[in-house]
């Protein structure tokens, strides 16, 4: 039997730190077409409140150092203010959303980061997907809106970097659906020249990838960005691209699109 066709968004930051922006994404989100899953961070907005807080942000290489303290903020923030608003909007434009940690219905199973040459605190590793129950709770009409932590299973929630959160999805669900995977963020695509907005790569394979990473032309938050789109695609997930958020109003605008 044919796979049902499953798209998974990833929104991230800057898009939710915007709210004028963050509405008419959700908006255009609503009246997307077909089965799909919303997957959001929200990390400025975690050092924002950390700093409301005294609660001081070490981010090394783009992953966020997280102490209990660090975790609590986390936990507020993603499965609190970040994810209820959004699902409250969706719930307005008539989307039967849920907001899920991956403790909720067990859905994202994580084991915490071993303490190496960096301590990286409650940060977890996906082990698993239940993507069983993600599929009953599809089977309903509701569209799940995942945030940015996960579980042990022992009790204990874990912050876990929502790029990776939207691959470890796609390649958890795609035994069961054909997926298309999207990481918008406020620019076009990757960008060859980041002083030139239209500068947009509209093909990305691996060896190119490592070619403009030495270069210094894909830097900071992009490279686990790719990272994860690339770990996507050896697992078998087909479909990857990395668009500005109006792609999903007008699949016709340049963006770019990861293959092997
Ligand atoms: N070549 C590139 N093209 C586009 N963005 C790039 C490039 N290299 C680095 N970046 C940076 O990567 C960032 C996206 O990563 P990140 O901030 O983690 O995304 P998100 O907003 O989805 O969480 C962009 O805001 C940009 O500053
Ligand atoms: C472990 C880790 O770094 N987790 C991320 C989770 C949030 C996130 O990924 O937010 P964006 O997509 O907005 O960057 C963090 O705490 O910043």
């Amino acid at each position: 039997m044919e796979k049902d066709t499953l798209t998974i968004i990833k929104i991230g930051g800057n898009v939710i730190d915007n709210s004028e922006t963050l509405s008419t994404f959700l908006k255009n989100f609503s009246q997307y077409k077909g089965l799909k899953i919303l997957v959001h961070g929200g990390g400025k907005a975690a050092t924002r409140l950390a700093g409301k807080l005294g609660v001081e942000t070490i981010m090394i290489e783009g992953k966020r150092i997280t102490n209990e303290e660090m975790l609590d903020v986390a936990i507020m923030t993603y499965a609190g203010l970040c994810n209820k608003k959004i699902v409250a909007q969706l719930q307005n434009f008539n989307i039967q959303a849920i907001g899920l940690t991956g403790a909720d219905g067990n859905s994202i199973l994580s084991k915490k980061r071993e303490h190496t040459t960096i301590n990286y605190g409650y940060v977890g590793d996906v082990v698993e997907v239940n993507a069983k129950w993600i599929q009953a709770i599809i089977d309903t009409g509701t569209t799940p809106v995942f945030c940015a932590l996960t579980h042990d299973k022992k009790g204990q929630l874990l912050n876990t970097n929502a790029d990776t959160i939207a691959q470890s999805l796609a390649v958890g669900l795609s035994s069961i659906y054909n997926i298309n995977l999207i990481y918008c963020f406020e620019k076009k695509g990757v960008l060859q020249n980041m002083e030139d907005e239209d500068s947009i790569i509209e093909e990305l394979n691996y060896n190119t990838y490592q070619y403009l990473k030495n270069e210094n032309i894909i830097h900071s938050g992009m490279i686990p960005k790719l990272d994860n789109c690339f770990k996507a695609l050896k697992q078998g997930v087909k479909n990857i691209i990395i668009a500005n958020p109006d792609i999903i109003i007008n699949p016709l605008m340049l963006h770019t699109h990861i293959s092997l």
